[in-house]
């Protein structure tokens, strides 16, 4: 299994389709169109954090069971991630530490679930994109989710910037499998098929060593 990580608006998603049909794999991705509790979080996090988080964790955990059944199926964010933003919900003053308590140790039970639930503990590679904070927030007014928009709110702006900060701290701590970065900036894999071919060598590069690409 293939885990992709990145800021929101990274291209996480976009790459996941990209691979996937690559690789003649399955993509596995967040639950966001259809997820209930994310525009009530987005009006009131402090009201919504928690459930979100928790809805996030069952979602994710369902789709590494499917994925991890197949070498190469690409799942659009890690799980590891889940509890970066949580972590920094809860430093804002949006999760009590009694919920903070809860849904470590209940990510932790269900991480020591995976090796039975699944047939790996741990992805093959994880695949991180990296982009600037001018790209983030061009993604994001591109991509258009009404209530992702700074315009919507005015403390918008702040939190993107918090969360793409701890994103560097959490690549380099990172290693429950081997990790590669791609510069989210500077390649475009959605419209530019030079850069596209150039991000898909990179990854069979890095699965060709892992033995996971013939
Ligand atoms: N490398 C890229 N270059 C240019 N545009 C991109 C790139 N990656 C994604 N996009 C565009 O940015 C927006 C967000 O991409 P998406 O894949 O939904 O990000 P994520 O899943 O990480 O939140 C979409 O409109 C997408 O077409
Ligand atoms: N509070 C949290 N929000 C999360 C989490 N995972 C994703 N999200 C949000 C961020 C975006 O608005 C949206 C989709 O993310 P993309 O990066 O795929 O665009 O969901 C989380 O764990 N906690």
């Amino acid at each position: 299994m293939i885990v992709l990580s990145g800021a929101i608006g990274a291209g996480k998603s976009s790459l996941a389709t990209v691979l996937s049909e690559h690789l003649g794999t399955e993509a596995f991705y967040e639950q966001v169109d259809n997820n209930p509790v994310l525009p009530l979080f987005y009006k009131d996090p402090k009201k919504y954090a928690f459930l979100l988080q928790i809805y996030f964790l069952n979602k994710r955990f369902e789709s590494i069971k499917k994925a991890m059944v197949q070498d190469n199926n690409v799942l659009d964010r890690s799980i590891y991630e889940d509890s970066l933003f949580f972590h920094m919900n809860a430093d804002m003053g949006r999760a009590t530490p009694q919920e903070v308590k809860v849904y470590d140790e209940l990510l932790a039970n269900m991480m020591q679930e995976l090796p039975y639930a699944a047939a790996k503990k741990a992805p093959d590679l994880l695949v991180h994109l990296d982009i600037s904070y001018d790209t983030m927030i061009h993604r994001i007014e591109k991509r258009g989710r009404s209530y992702e928009q700074p315009e919507q709110d005015p403390t918008l702006p702040e939190y993107y910037k918090q969360l793409l900060s701890r994103y560097d701290g959490w690549y380099d701590d990172y290693d429950y499998s081997p990790k590669m970065k791609i510069d989210g900036d500077k390649n475009d894999f959605v419209e530019n098929p030079e850069d596209r071919q150039k991000v898909l060598d990179l990854i069979d590069e890095q699965l060709r060593a892992r033995g996971t690409l013939k």
